[in-house]
């Protein structure tokens, strides 16, 4: 059986990973951090970390593609996208007033996850603009906290799952920005990875490390891929951390390695001067409901 690496019981992350395996048996091992997600797979401990890379209304999860790209080498076997549905959580009857209403008024400080948090910040400003935001691991770490602390006016921001998990209330349902809030996963680990379902296609991401004083390389880097008509879906630039204004360019090629334009493409570019990180080629998985609102 897979032994797979995961944020707590009750995370978006969590609920993602059993949407992805569907009724498959697996051994799933939770850890608080994402950085022990990570380790438990590089040091072998188990086959694969889930790790959420994209999401809709906060765009890149800048820590985790910097894990992927300077801390450990994983690379990436699969790639699917999920709904981040984040509720306002308590305990139950704290934010109500005698009539059974609901009552913000109470609420003191709302603790989540820094991505979770940022997904609702339009609800927080027009209900709560005066609690205090505290970013903690996990949104199921949050609700924890709240589960232990009651009475002092915290309140969660987390999944249905997470509130189940903990014996908590949903307060209000549904509180992000936009309601097609999607975070985009990638599962990591050594081995490829066969799941008995279709994916709608293949992706390969890689790292291009650009050569010091060379008009147009970019250009010339995007140009390899163009001429040959393969489609990117994303480039993004991080910085290498070796030497301000040095960056690296995660991008995503809608082909598998194994086509026979892409490692020509590849080619190209290192005869540039280019340093080429192949970070993984892999199957992706769209969800149903996304596919439908974004036609
Ligand atoms: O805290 C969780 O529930 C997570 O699974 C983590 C995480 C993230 O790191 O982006 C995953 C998806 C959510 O949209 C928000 C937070």
């Amino acid at each position: 059986m897979k032994s797979i690496a995961v944020l707590p019981q009750g995370t978006v992350s969590h609920e993602a990973l059993l949407h992805l395996f569907g009724g498959e048996p697996v051994s799933i091992v939770h850890h608080k951090l994402i950085s022990d997600v990570f380790l438990s797979t590089a040091g072998g401990t188990t086959d694969y970390s889930v790790i959420p890379i994209e999401n809709t209304i906060d765009g890149s999860v800048s820590l985790h593609i910097d894990w992927l790209i300077n801390e450990v080498n994983l690379p990436m076997q699969a790639e699917w996208i999920f709904p981040s549905i984040q509720n306002l959580i308590g305990h139950p009857g704290e934010f109500k007033n005698s009539s059974g209403e609901k009552d913000y008024s109470g609420i003191r400080k709302i603790l989540s996850h820094p991505v979770a948090m940022a997904q609702c910040l339009q609800f927080i400003r027009a209900h709560v603009p005066w609690a205090e935001l505290e970013s903690v691991g996990s949104t199921s770490e949050a609700v924890e906290i709240v589960k232990n602390n009651p009475g002092r006016g915290w309140a969660a921001i987390g999944t249905a799952l997470g509130a189940a998990t903990h014996g908590l209330e949903i307060v209000e349902r549904k509180i992000t920005d936009h309601h097609n809030n999607y975070t985009r996963f990638v599962l990591v680990g050594p081995q490829k990875l066969s799941l008995p379902k279709k994916s709608s296609g293949d992706k390969t991401s890689i790292l291009v490390t650009l050569p010091e004083d060379f008009p147009g390389a970019l250009h010339q880097v995007l140009a390899a891929f163009a001429w040959r008509r393969l489609n990117l879906s994303r480039i993004e630039s991080r910085p290498t951390k070796k030497k301000l204004g040095t960056y690296y360019f995660y991008i995503d090629v809608l082909e598998p390695i194994e086509s026979v334009l892409l490692p020509a493409a590849i080619e190209e570019i290192k005869a540039l001067g280019c340093q080429v990180r192949i970070l993984g080629s892999y199957p992706t998985y769209t969800y149903e409901e996304e596919k439908a609102e974004v036609q």
